[in-house]
């Protein structure tokens, strides 16, 4: 590959950076630009009705600032601003934004668009790298700077004009991230002294990575080097807008705002030109991770991708941070593990630090569940194994028992290659350890409780018949409880050696007809150790039946 052929961005002369010595501690002023933007950059545009859903869906998510077109662009744009305007579908505290090119007959038709408007940004740009100055306008920096001011002096004839009370003014110097940083400084200063902000009037100085060009820390110390440079201050919200051709666009995001921005642009999962726009809902969910308040709400991720999916014709991918089919998975057994175990030490609840290895957030504060955190494959291990069989089905298997459990299900993903659902992870279960009833099974038994006159001691005398191969088989023995007592009449009949190890149960429905499981495990004359299990609504027949089911799966 001819790397020749490429040059390498300059650093930023700025040794005394601040920027890396902060952290971030509340969200920034959010803009959306997926009406514009986001719009731009697909194959086949929004509609009437795709934008007027997005729109919906964006002031559902909380937005305030939304760019919802370039109307002067085409008469969709241009009738998606009037009808927004007139069938007053923009809420009070909401202000649609909309981008203009500096120049004169488009500046015209966007405050045509605007008419009746009660809050907006007009936002005009020209592009200033040295590339586009060079190749594209053919202009010189002072020619540059000349569209800028008689784009921003139109701007403000008729934006202060009476009848338009609500209008701010936004700038971008377009491809900022190709610009000398003196010359941004420049432009921009010039555009502010036309536009003349306020504290209480405030304008916005959008500085786009129009073209993410360098790392992450570059984007950071330009922005840092821009608000030590740019006049009015108090007056002018410093804005970001990446693009994430280098796939940094958000982390550059993220150090811009350290730098001192005050304000973001990007899309819903980062539509937009080329590789997209900063990802919002990414950026959001970062600051939520860390105990933020993002002033958005994603409390129902799984609609925000589905409304997303419909009006951009977009896809999402499965690893998408925070949003995707499997961001909250894990298939690999020591994460299955770690999670499991994580998951049981959550004891108080809702008010609970979160603190749960691999998963970075809580799935159910963006509406997603519990169910599909842990999925089984041959990369498995017996903990995910054993997650499954207790948050779908109820099952608390024995510590003990997960290896032996685990071992069947690995045995089943080797066999199939291709993951197992928790219904088949329930059938090896069933088929394994209920339903194994050859030799053994369990007819009728009684239990009767005596006291020991010599020893004082409580004695258990089990009497019944039990099946051995479909035959039936009188049992009767004595013990001190009576699991001692049934292993004691059963062992006739059995023609190995073992011994009753483990006994463990619990309830797994609530109600008239609950029921109870029972995990016993036996040792071998051969030293192995086997589990069975049983399900009764009597917990002694439970335990019997698990203890049959061992014997059986011993043979
Ligand atoms: C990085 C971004 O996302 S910027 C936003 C980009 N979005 C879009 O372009 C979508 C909407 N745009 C459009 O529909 C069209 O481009 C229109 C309607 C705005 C303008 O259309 P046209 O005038 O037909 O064409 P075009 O956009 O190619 O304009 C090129 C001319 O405008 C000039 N120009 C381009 N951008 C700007 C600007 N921001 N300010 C001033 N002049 C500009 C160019 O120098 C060129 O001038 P020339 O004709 O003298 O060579
Ligand atoms: C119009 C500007 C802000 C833009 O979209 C960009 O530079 O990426
Ligand atoms: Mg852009």
């Amino acid at each position: 590959m001819n790397y020749t052929k490429y040059r390498r961005y300059e650093p930023i002369p700025l040794p005394d950076r601040t920027w890396p010595d902060r952290i971030i501690e509340k969200a920034p002023i959010w803009c959306s630009v997926d009406l514009r933007d986001g719009n731009q950059a697909l194959s086949v545009p929004m509609n009437m009705e795709k934008k007027l859903m997005m729109f919906k869906l964006l002031t559902d998510i909380g937005f305030k600032e939304i760019e919802v077109g370039f109307p002067s662009s085409a008469e969709i744009e241009y009738n998606f601003m009037r009808k927004l305007i007139e069938d007053k579908l923009i809420p009070e505290d909401v202000t649609v934004q909309v981008l203009v090119q500096a120049r004169e007959h488009l500046i015209r038709r966007t405050f045509d668009s605007l008419k009746g408007v009660k809050n907006a940004v007009v936002h005009i740009y020209n592009s200033t790298s040295t590339s586009q100055r060079r190749l594209v306008f053919k202009k010189s920096r002072k020619e540059i700077i000349d569209i800028a001011v008689s784009g921003a002096r139109l701007v403000k004839e008729l934006g202060d004009a009476e009848e338009n009370p609500g209008i701010r003014y936004e700038y971008s110097p377009e491809s900022f991230t190709g610009t000398e940083m003196d010359f941004a400084a420049e432009i921009c200063n010039a555009v502010i002294d036309v536009l003349q902000p306020t504290p209480d009037h405030q304008m916005v100085i959008n500085l786009p990575a129009t073209v993410e060009a360098h790392t992450p820390n570059i984007h950071a110390d330009q922005i840092e080097w821009m608000c030590r440079h740019l006049d009015k201050r108090d007056s002018v919200q410093v804005s970001l807008h990446t693009h994430n051709d280098r796939g940094t666009g958000i982390a550059a995001t993220e150090l811009a705002l350290l730098a001192g921005a005050d304000r973001v642009e990007g899309t819903l999962f980062g539509n937009g030109e080329r590789t997209g726009n900063a990802d919002l809902v990414t950026i959001a969910l970062n600051m939520f991770s860390q105990g933020i308040d993002p002033g958005l709400d994603f409390t129902d991720i799984n609609y925000v991708r589905d409304v997303y999916r419909y009006c951009t014709g977009m896809d999402v991918h499965p690893r998408h941070p925070y949003v995707g089919e499997l961001v909250y998975t894990a298939f690999s057994g020591s994460h299955q593990d770690a999670i499991n175990k994580g998951m049981h030490a959550r004891t108080d609840g809702e008010s609970q630090i979160w603190d749960v290895p691999y998963l970075p957030i809580d799935p159910r504060d963006v509406g997603r569940s519990y169910k599909s955190i842990v999925r089984i494959n041959s990369q498995s291990g017996k903990g995910g194994v054993a997650y499954i069989m207790d948050t779908e089905f109820g099952f608390s298997l024995p510590k003990a028992m997960h290896p032996e459990f685990g071992l069947l299900i690995q045995k089943e993903t080797d066999k199939r290659e291709e993951e197992l659902v928790p219904e088949e992870i329930w059938a090896v279960f069933e088929e394994n350890y209920l339903n194994t009833t050859v030799p053994f099974a369990l007819e009728d038994v009684n239990v009767r409780m005596e006291t020991d006159k010599a020893s004082g001691k409580h004695m258990a005398n089990v009497t019944g018949k039990i099946l051995k191969n479909g035959k039936a088989l009188d049992i009767e023995g004595r013990g001190n409880g009576p699991i001692d007592a049934f292993v004691h009449g059963l062992k006739q009949y059995v023609d190995f050696d073992f011994q009753f190890e483990s006994f463990d149960e619990h309830a797994i429905k609530e109600g008239a007809d609950a029921q109870a499981v029972a995990y016993i495990s036996v040792i071998t004359g051969d030293n192995r150790r086997v589990f069975g299990a049983g399900i009764d609504t009597d917990i002694t027949f439970a335990s019997y039946k698990a203890i049959l089911s061992a014997i059986n799966r011993v043979g």
